[in-house]
């Protein structure tokens, strides 16, 4: 340790005396002044000396081998012990002894016989003053090596400014050693910038220290700041100057990088778009960036110094509980941290965000701890967005009911739990009748409102245990978990009268209906697709049998389903190929007796050569719109026969069907005028058979279409007249030429006087209206003598002929010979 007085040590005392009695006193009087080394030989003193270096050596001056002055003239002379303090002992007592003791070096005289008391205190003194100079010395040799050491430059300088002292000696200041700048001008020695800040201050102008800083410019010097310290020194009256200059050039280095890292900081946590709360370690708020600010609430200002916990309210977003903030967390357990999971911040204003990220401890460059940062961000519209994007993909966009996905889900729930509690579950298949038409003729948008007006409708319907799914375009799904026979019946029931509520569309109203099919588990299904497909099969069975009523499913009816798909297998490969058959009924004038036309019909043949039945085929032709090719085909084949006839002399009308869907195409009438054209046809040879039903479907478009065959030449025939609206309104609006009259009128008008009353009705109506009558289903010679009788022009029937395929009919018509 700088300047320690335990270094200098005890003090060492030599005692030299030939006579070791005399040693014995003075060791005595000596004792605890110091360590005693004694000797009676003044050759064994000088090497003792050079040995421990005594501070006080007590010297006999009278001993025989070498008397004290000449061993203390040698200890003077030898630069080891010249230090070394002499005090002579001397019996003698004269003052010219005493002068020549002292010239020779000695510091003190005792004379025997000796006053011990006065002798001991006297050495006592010696001792300290010798103590003193040798702290001096090694204070002075300390400070030496300090002043060398220090990177400051430490320098003195006379009232003119001439240069005394400077400890660089390497000369790394002003590249001149110290030894050469002594004597040197301060003008001549220092940077100028320095110098010119020097000279004005003068031994008179300042009293206390002067400080300043500057950069000066030293060639090949790396200092480029420095801090100058003047103050004035006065030694011996004279006045001087004490410069030191500390080399700041890296404190302003350092200074400028972390004003510039502070800076970067503060514009990047100014700037990120996450929130940033730093704190101590007790959680006090030391720092808030203005995301920070905007989602707290909390201004900088304010909140410096308030703990976290008030400045950063955090809370569970489902239970609102308060949160631990966790920097808490990164605080105890020394590391990062996660936020709670669902957590979300009020701002002081009441705002809140849904937030989620980290805290994470600071430490400083030994590791130690000393504070925490928080790191967040607003995730509220990421889990709006989430929460809207997980509802797109389970619902249905224009009902907002779910759609077929969250239906799977809920309904394999539903399964579970039945299968479990031993319950039932009832699925019901919901269908608008006749959809496709509403949608094609009021338009998309109109059937898009028919869909939500029946979502809002069916709603009101179910309970909140229910599910109801949207699953297709017209088609809704409900399922019943937990259900029984009476609910089902009862929900089925609450559907149809909700249903007779007309709905409203722009301005008008509509009556809307429904067919349900409705599948249970597990009386009709075990598993999830064959429940809703028997829910299909059963919507079908409904459409089937009429539309606007609900159907339970049955294994038969499955079967019916499976049979009606092999026949639309067979009817598209007969379509694809042209391998429709085409059969030709007789038409006879009841008068004559003779072939008066042919209707032709349609004949599908199965893998096995059978013949399958226009009735099981024709609507599923027309559900499915094959019916339009269907038409066509059969139409194309017609016309080639009726050439083929003619060139046999045959010359009769021919009657093809043409179904509603037919009346819904684009260039229905120029297509058949163009097959007419193609195979030399006149249109006059042509009539179009044309059920009730499908007259009624658009009006206005009908009106047209038939108005255009009309005129073209070709004739119209109500099919199946009697059965449906039979209105004289339509009869007359469309250019109708013939009425057929059902066959079921004709099978039952001999049993069945009401039948036999409509025959006639219709027989008159005709006349009436001037239209030509066909009776249909003649088996009979009764059922055609009396529709003979009351008036009916032409008949058609198994009485006459089936229906033959085209080389029969040709024989048929070649046989019987005479035609109408
Ligand atoms: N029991 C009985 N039946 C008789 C008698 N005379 C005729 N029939 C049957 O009555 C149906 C008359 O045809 P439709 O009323 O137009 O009824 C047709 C028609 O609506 C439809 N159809 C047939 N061919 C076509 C076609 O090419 N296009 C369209 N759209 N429908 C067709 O299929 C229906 C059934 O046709 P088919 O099975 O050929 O049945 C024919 C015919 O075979 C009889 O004395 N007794």
């Amino acid at each position: 340790m700088l300047f320690d007085l335990s270094k200098i040590g005890d003090s060492e005392i030599l005692i030299v005396d030939d006579e070791p009695a005399n040693i014995l006193i003075m060791e005595t009087a000596m004792k605890d002044l110091g360590h005693i080394t004694s000797t009676t030989n003044p050759i064994t003193a000088l090497e003792l000396s050079r040995k421990i270096r005594p501070d006080l050596i007590l010297l006999d001056l009278e001993m025989p081998e070498m008397n004290g002055l000449e061993v203390c003239r040698q200890l003077k002379e030898n630069p080891e012990t010249e230090s070394c303090m002499v005090v002579f002992v001397t019996s003698h007592n004269e003052k010219e002894l005493e002068y020549t003791s002292l010239s020779y070096g000695a510091c003190d005289f005792i004379t025997k016989p000796y006053d011990m008391a006065v002798c001991r205190m006297r050495m006592s003194n010696l001792l300290k003053m010798r103590q003193q100079e040798k702290l001096i010395e090694q204070s002075r040799r300390e400070l030496d090596a300090l002043v060398k050491q220090v990177p400051v430059f430490i320098s003195y300088w006379d009232i003119n400014w001439v240069n005394q002292y400077s400890n660089d000696f390497s000369g790394s200041w002003f590249n001149i050693c110290a030894e050469d700048m002594v004597g040197i001008h301060g003008e001549e020695l220092l940077p100028q910038d320095l110098w010119q800040k020097l000279e004005k201050y003068s031994v008179e102008s300042f009293q206390d220290i002067a400080q300043f800083e500057i950069q000066p410019w030293i060639p090949n010097s790396r200092i480029s700041h420095m801090q100058a310290n003047l103050s004035i020194t006065e030694e011996k009256g004279e006045k001087g100057y004490l410069l030191t200059l500390v080399d700041i050039s890296s404190l302003k280095r350092a200074k400028k990088e972390l004003f510039v890292e502070k800076e970067r900081l503060r514009v990047m946590l100014n700037s990120i778009g996450d929130a940033v709360i730093a704190t101590d370690t007790e959680g006090f708020v030391t720092f808030i960036n203005p995301i920070a600010e905007r989602m707290t609430g909390w201004r900088m200002r304010d909140a410096m110094g308030l703990h976290i916990d008030e400045v950063m309210y955090l809370q569970d977003s489902t239970t609102r509980q308060r949160s631990r903030n966790p920097v808490f967390l990164a605080l105890e357990e020394k590391r990062v941290v996660g936020m709670a999971f669902n957590c979300q911040i009020v701002s002081q204003d009441g705002n809140i965000f849904r937030v989620e990220d980290s805290a994470a401890p600071i430490r400083s460059e030994n590791g130690y701890i000393i504070g925490a940062i928080i790191v967040f961000h607003d995730v509220s519209e990421a889990i709006a967005m989430s929460v809207k994007m997980s509802f797109l993909a389970n619902h249905d966009q224009l009902t907002d009911l779910p759609n077929r996905v969250l239906l799977h889900d809920r309904l394999t729930q539903a399964l579970q739990v039945a299968e479990l509690a031993q319950l039932k579950v009832a699925v019901l298949l919901i269908d608008i009748d006749h959809f496709k038409y509403l949608n094609d003729s009021l338009g998309h948008n109109m059937g898009d409102t028919i869909i939500k007006q029946l979502a809002a409708k069916l709603a009101l319907v179910k309970d909140p245990a229910m599910t109801l799914a949207r699953v297709g375009g017209d088609e809704f799904m409900l399922v019943l978990p937990k259900t029984t026979a009476e609910q089902v019946q009862s929900v089925t029931s609450k559907i149809y009268q909700v249903m007779h509520q007309p709905f409203q569309l722009a301005d008008q109203q509509y009556s809307i209906s429904l067919s349900i099919g409705i599948s249970i588990y597990p009386d009709d299904a075990k598993d999830e697709d064959t429940l809703m497909r028997h829910a299909d099969v059963a919507m079908y069975r409904a459409k089937h049998e009429g539309r606007n009523r609900f159907c339970f499913f049955s294994d038969d009816l499955e079967k019916q389903l499976l049979q009606r798909h092999k026949i639309e297998l067979m009817l598209r490969e007969a379509l694809s190929r042209e391998q429709l058959e085409v059969f030709y009924q007789p038409k006879i004038d009841l008068n004559t007796g003779k072939l008066c036309g042919a209707e032709a019909l349609v004949r599908l043949r199965n893998h096995d050569g059978g013949l399958v039945s226009p009735i099981d085929f024709i609507p599923l032709a027309e559900e499915t719109g094959l019916v339009v090719e269907l038409g066509a085909q059969v139409l194309r084949q017609a016309c080639r026969e009726h050439k083929q006839w003619r060139e046999h002399g045959i010359t009769i009308p021919i009657s093809v069907n043409i179904a509603a869907a037919q009346f819904a195409e684009e260039e229905i009438v120029e297509s058949i005028l163009r097959i007419l054209k193609n195979m030399a046809i006149s249109p006059e040879y042509l009539e179009l058979e044309v059920t009730e039903s499908a007259l009624m479907q658009d009006f206005t478009k009908t009106e047209q279409i038939l108005g255009a065959l009309a005129n073209a030449g070709v004739s119209i025939a109500i099919d199946d007249f009697g059965t449906g609206y039979s209105s004289l309104a339509y009869l007359k609006k469309f250019n109708v030429d013939v009425l057929k009259i059902d066959q079921s009128f004709v099978r039952d008008m001999l049993s069945n006087g009401s039948d036999l009353d409509i025959v006639k009705t219709i027989i008159s109506l005709a006349r009436n209206m001037n239209l030509k009558l066909v009776a249909e289903g003649i088996e009979t010679q009764e059922q055609e003598s009396i529709l003979k009788q009351l008036g009916c022009g032409i008949g058609q029937g198994y009485w006459y002929s089936k229906p033959l395929p085209a080389d029969s009919f040709l024989k048929f018509a070649l046989s019987t010979a005479t035609f109408a």
